[in-house]
């Protein structure tokens, strides 16, 4: 996932990218004060849906104007959860990579494991009038103190379990400005994105924060597909491949089209190198991987070339097969490259 955004119902999840956007927001705006008001900053704190009865699922949205429009408007919406048929998952013990999800029970592929309303959608950043006289780095860290002050207001209106179990989370921001509320949301959020037609770039997508989700680690070689869908304003994750009973479920935190490399450097805020097979073996992970991306491009050579035989396109298509499960990228959309 580098961190591509959602931009409709089903969208792929996609973590955010633990730096993306954070200390970056406009330095135009409304002052900071010691304690925030939300509207002065151009947004607002809503609940949804808004009718749940105390038992039913949550989600505080802190967003700019207009998204809960959007959000109430889609088709369907309030859509209740889909069911997930028996027990599917457990949090595992802390282990090298910290706490971790884990089947409890055998899964078949394209099972649905989760469905879940994330605790949090949050703006990425507000307008901060930042004092003249600060260089970068301490702009940066005076925007995320500002945040903060926000964010300790948004948090107040979580319900307190949900606040308990947000404030559970991993944070992998702990000396760099972010405070603790800001570096959880780094650590844990998936990018979200078309709930806010009013703004363009990076200030237009918002980060949204699962409690379950949260606690699954990464792999280049996901066990599992994530999608938001507006009209349950959640998030659900199937199953990628058949899943054994006691096997970690993991998903992607960055663009597994990327080079081994390049993914180490997404990596590199959250705190951990991978040691994922593809990252052990990136020299043959990223031919392979290569490979696969070049598949497309070759169907459409196939169907402008009359001299191409029907067989010519049938080895290519087993050959991507056997690439994928080498690679155990069953469930990820192989992107041509653009370059
Ligand atoms: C979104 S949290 C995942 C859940 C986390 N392990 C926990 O204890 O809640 C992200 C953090 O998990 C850890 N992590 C995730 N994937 C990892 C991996 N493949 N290897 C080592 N640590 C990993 C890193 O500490 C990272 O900052």
């Amino acid at each position: 996932m580098k961190r591509g955004f959602l931009n409709s119902a089903k969208s792929k999840a996609i973590r955010l990218g633990s730096d993306a956007g954070y200390g970056s927001s406009s330095t135009i705006g409304a002052p900071s004060m010691p304690t925030p008001d939300l509207s002065s900053s151009g947004t607002e704190t809503v609940i949804l849906p808004a009718n749940a009865a105390p038992d039913e699922p949550v989600t505080v949205c802190f967003f700019w104007p207009g998204s809960k429009e959007v959000l109430m408007k889609m088709p369907g919406y309030p859509k209740p959860l889909r069911k997930v048929s028996e027990p599917t998952f457990r949090v595992g013990e802390a282990g090298s990579k910290g706490l971790g999800l884990f089947a409890t029970r055998a899964l078949s592929q394209g099972e649905l494991i989760i469905d879940e309303q994330p605790l949090l959608i949050s703006v990425r950043g507000v307008p901060v009038a930042v004092p003249a006289m600060l260089n970068q780095e301490q702009t940066t860290k005076y925007q995320l103190r500002e945040f903060e002050k926000y964010l300790e207001v948004v948090l107040k209106k979580m319900r307190p379990a949900d606040r308990e179990a947000f404030m559970s989370l991993a944070n992998s921001h702990l000396t760099d400005g972010s405070g603790p509320i800001a570096g959880r949301i780094r650590t844990n959020s998936l990018g979200l994105d078309g709930l806010c037609p009013a703004m363009t770039g990076p200030m237009a997508q918002y980060s949204s924060v699962p409690h379950y989700i949260s606690r699954m680690n990464n792999s280049c070689s996901p066990n599992t597909t994530s999608n938001f869908h507006d009209a349950s304003i959640s998030y659900t994750v199937y199953a990628a491949r058949d899943i054994a009973e006691g096997e970690e479920l993991t998903l992607s935190y960055s663009d597994v089209w990327d080079t081994a490399a390049n993914r180490q450097q997404t990596f590199k805020p959250y705190g951990f190198v991978c040691a994922c097979d593809a990252c052990r073996d990136p020299i043959s992970s990223d031919r392979r991987r290569a490979k696969i991306r070049a598949f497309v491009p070759s169907v459409r050579m196939w169907a402008v070339n009359r001299s191409l035989p029907d067989d010519w396109l049938i080895n290519k298509c087993l050959e991507q097969i056997a690439l994928l499960e080498q690679e155990k990228l069953e469930g990820e959309v192989a992107l041509p490259c653009r370059d």
